[in-house]
């Protein structure tokens, strides 16, 4: 039988059999010219899709995966980052403001029935009482702010509304934040066009008394009795998120930009999961490609939403705030938050779905670790297993490293490569080089997964 295809005419053909021939021919030649367009149809959808980064963050809530997620804006779509710098200067001087009431608040309870102070104390007690009712104006401010920004009240995060009645203790700092659903876009290039309106008045406003404000803030950070205060109820402000009180002087005036760093410090709790498209600007190569992340609130009443994303994706970036291991979960107070990491960490790892994904596990909030270590806190009074093993940072990091891969290893479904970094996502120039090390694995992995398919 010949593979030739038309085959050749007979010798003896008729004028109706050659005409029947053409026509079959012809039928033939279009069924298979659609077949092959079907498959360059698929075969472009494929690449199409498989040239699209898809990257899942997770983690439990406060682990830095929203830091992390604007590191790579920063880094890689920096115009796009800018662009929204307008819409983070009111996230962070809410952040401020927030922090400014809740310190108010907690000193109203620390100091009433508080003993007889000592003779530094009574001073700075009685100018701090002034102080609270000079920054008194700034609890309308914050409602006014979480108005515009349409921050959500929710009664289980301490009720929001009413900052002067807000607990405080060290597991509720993280209370000090916002919800992201609001309307973002709105001040997105804020400063470019701003319509004559109601909101924008009272925008204007809230910032006009929050630097009218402004010295009595710097006044109350450095007052004695507040210092006292916070340092008894051991709470280091530098380690809490969403706190400004070192950058109070810049943030708290009117033409106030913030910078990246501070855009990586502020607070700004996820709600549900974010979808985030980032077109490439650099490097050039990379220019025009698309990035997908999905980030994702992290607390537990918001991991049943996790699982629709795990189809697909090219890369798990998984972060384990590891300074979180003399914390417990502000939802719920019974579970230490290190110990909560790792069990996250072994569902992730189980997951079917995820088998073929890049594993990438960041070990974050390295600096917030080494300064607890070296003020003398002991990793072993929290996790027990650790026993009388040195209480130094080399060691606990390589401690907590050890686990994960462990739990890595043994409970993944197939065998796998994890990529390891200790990190703290706070930092530009530790977080670039981080990101163009995964950048390229990632890359390799979508190249591979393509060549198979092409
Ligand atoms: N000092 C320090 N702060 C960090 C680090 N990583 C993140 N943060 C801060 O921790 C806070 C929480 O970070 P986010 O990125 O919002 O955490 P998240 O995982 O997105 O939290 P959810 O959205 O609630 O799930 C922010 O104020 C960050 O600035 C770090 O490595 N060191
Ligand atoms: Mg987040």
């Amino acid at each position: 039988m010949s593979n030739n295809w038309p085959p050749y005419p007979p010798d003896n053909e008729t004028e109706l059999e050659r005409a029947l021939r053409l026509e079959e021919e012809r039928e033939a030649k279009r069924v298979s010219d659609e077949i092959d367009r079907g498959l360059e149809r698929e075969r472009q959808n494929l690449r199409k899709k498989k040239i699209q980064t898809t990257i899942l963050l997770l983690g439990q809530a406060e682990s830095g995966k929203s830091t992390l997620l604007k590191n790579f804006q920063l880094q890689y779509t920096p115009e796009a980052f800018r662009a929204e710098s307008d819409a983070w200067r009111t996230v962070i001087q809410l952040n401020l403001v927030r922090s400014v009431n809740v310190v108010l608040g907690l000193l109203t309870r620390t100091t009433a029935g508080a003993a007889p102070p000592s003779q530094r104390l009574s001073q700075s007690k009685d100018d701090l009482r002034w102080l609270k009712m000079r920054l008194a104006p700034l609890r309308q401010v914050e409602l006014i702010y979480n108005k515009l920004l349409g921050v959500d009240i929710d009664p289980d995060f301490g009720g929001m509304a009413k900052p002067d009645e807000q607990e405080w203790d060290s597991g509720k700092l993280s209370e000090v934040s916002l919800r992201s659903n609001f309307g973002w876009q709105t001040l997105v290039g804020s400063n470019k066009e701003r319509p004559g309106s109601r909101f924008w008045d009272e925008l204007d406003n809230a910032q006009r008394i929050l630097a009218a404000c402004r010295e009595d803030i710097l006044a109350m950070c450095e007052n004695p009795t507040v210092q006292d205060t916070l340092k008894e109820q051991g709470i280091a402000l530098l380690d809490e998120p969403g706190f400004f009180f070192d950058q109070a002087d810049r943030i708290a005036t009117i033409p106030y930009e913030p910078t990246p760093e501070d855009i990586l410090r502020a607070r700004l709790r996820t709600v549900g999961v974010e979808e985030h498209r980032l077109v490439m600007e650099s490097p050039p190569m990379e220019k025009g490609r698309e990035w997908v992340f999905y980030d994702v609130g992290g607390d537990r009443g918001q991991r049943a939403t996790w699982a629709p994303y795990f189809d697909d994706v090219n890369a798990i970036m998984f972060l384990c705030p590891m300074s979180g291991f003399d914390q417990v979960l502000s939802e719920d107070r019974a579970v230490n938050r290190l110990i909560d990491s790792m069990k996250l960490w072994k569902i992730i790892c189980t997951s079917k779905l995820l088998e073929n994904a890049t594993f990438i596990l960041f070990l974050n909030k390295c600096d917030i670790l080494k300064s607890k270590l070296e003020s003398g806190v002991r990793f072993c009074d929290h996790i027990e297993q650790y026993k009388s093993q040195p209480n130094d940072y080399e060691n606990v990091t390589s401690y907590i490293k050890k686990i994960f891969l462990a739990i890595h290893k043994d409970h993944s479904p197939k065998k796998r490569k994890v990529h390891v970094h200790t990190t703290c996502a706070t930092d530009t120039e530790m977080m670039s080089t981080v990101l163009n090390s995964i950048r390229d694995v990632i890359l390799l992995n979508v190249l591979e997964t393509t060549n198979l398919i092409a």
